[in-house]
């Protein structure tokens, strides 16, 4: 297989036999820091991407193709994408002689917002991450958006004679694509169903008049971790592309020192 090792006689182990009669469900590598790019409205950008890679390997063989996964990694050259990510799927487990397994890749990416009233523009960072897996001949496919943004406390608002407790919240959207060549759904998309639903969205570069907005934005729409996963979720129940979802909120409440927090899942 390896002509460098075969020539220079070296035992290939990880192709000996297991008399243990036991499969493992999934082995391979972990937290391999490399680049990826990824296409993010239109436009393609390069991010660096903490990538797991596994397999299933069955109960007779003694080890994996170790190298092979970085192999399969550096061999990336197009932008990845949901479909993209399908595909790559097959090659990987060609590569690997293996029936089941997983790519899991998880980056920062950015879009360019313009802030509400100075219009002057900034790159928010976002958390995204792709995740590939194929058991018992089926193959599904997941994006994952981590989206901060803002939220105020509806009974605050209420109980006070002025202000209302508000922080910075983190929704984090996990959604399985029914077809991802059809129907691939941008990240921006994703980023849109958390951003719409909450108090406020957020934004890097703010100025005077951007943050009385951002301001009276939020206490006009004030919202529980309740009601942001809530109206989270109901975009994703309106989008015919999505098929399993999470939907996870987290409030790093202001008033104490411990999150809200709640999850949906479908
Ligand atoms: N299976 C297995 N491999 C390991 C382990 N620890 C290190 N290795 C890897 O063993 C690999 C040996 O590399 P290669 O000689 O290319 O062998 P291979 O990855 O099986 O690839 P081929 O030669 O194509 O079969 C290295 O990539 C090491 O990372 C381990 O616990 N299990």
């Amino acid at each position: 297989m390896n002509t460098l090792t075969d020539a220079l006689h070296i035992p290939d182990t990880q192709s000996e036999r297991d008399e243990r009669h036991l499969a493992i469900q999934r082995v391979g590598v972990k937290d391999v820091r490399y680049p990826l790019n990824l296409r993010v409205a239109g436009v393609v950008q390069s991010t660096a991407a903490l990538w797991n890679l596994d397999v299933a390997l069955p109960a007779e063989k003694k080890g994996t193709h170790m190298s092979r996964f970085v192999a399969w990694l550096d061999a990336q050259s197009e932008p990845l994408d949901a479909a993209g990510l399908a595909r790559e799927l097959d090659v990987m487990l060609d590569k690997l002689g293996a029936s089941d397994g997983r790519i899991e890749a998880r980056f920062s990416f950015f879009i360019r917002k313009k802030a509400p009233v100075s219009g002057l523009q900034s790159l928010l960072d976002y958390a995204g991450a792709f995740i590939a897996e194929r058991k018992n001949g089926q193959t599904a496919i997941w994006a994952e958006v981590g989206v901060p943004v803002k939220s105020l406390c509806p009974c605050s608002k209420e109980i006070s004679d002025y202000g209302a407790h508000n922080q910075r919240s983190l929704v984090t959207i996990r959604v399985e694509l029914k077809d991802p060549v059809a129907g691939a759904i941008e990240w921006k998309e994703l980023v849109r169903f958390a951003e719409e639903s909450a108090s406020s969205e957020i934004w890097p570069m703010l100025k005077r008049a951007d943050e009385k907005w951002v301001t009276e934005r939020a206490y006009e729409n004030p919202k529980f971790v309740e009601d942001l996963v809530r109206d989270v979720a109901l975009r994703l129940n309106a989008d015919a592309r999505i098929g399993h979802y999470r939907v996870d909120v987290e409030n790093f409440e202001s008033i104490h020192n411990h999150s809200a927090w709640a999850r949906i899942e479908r």
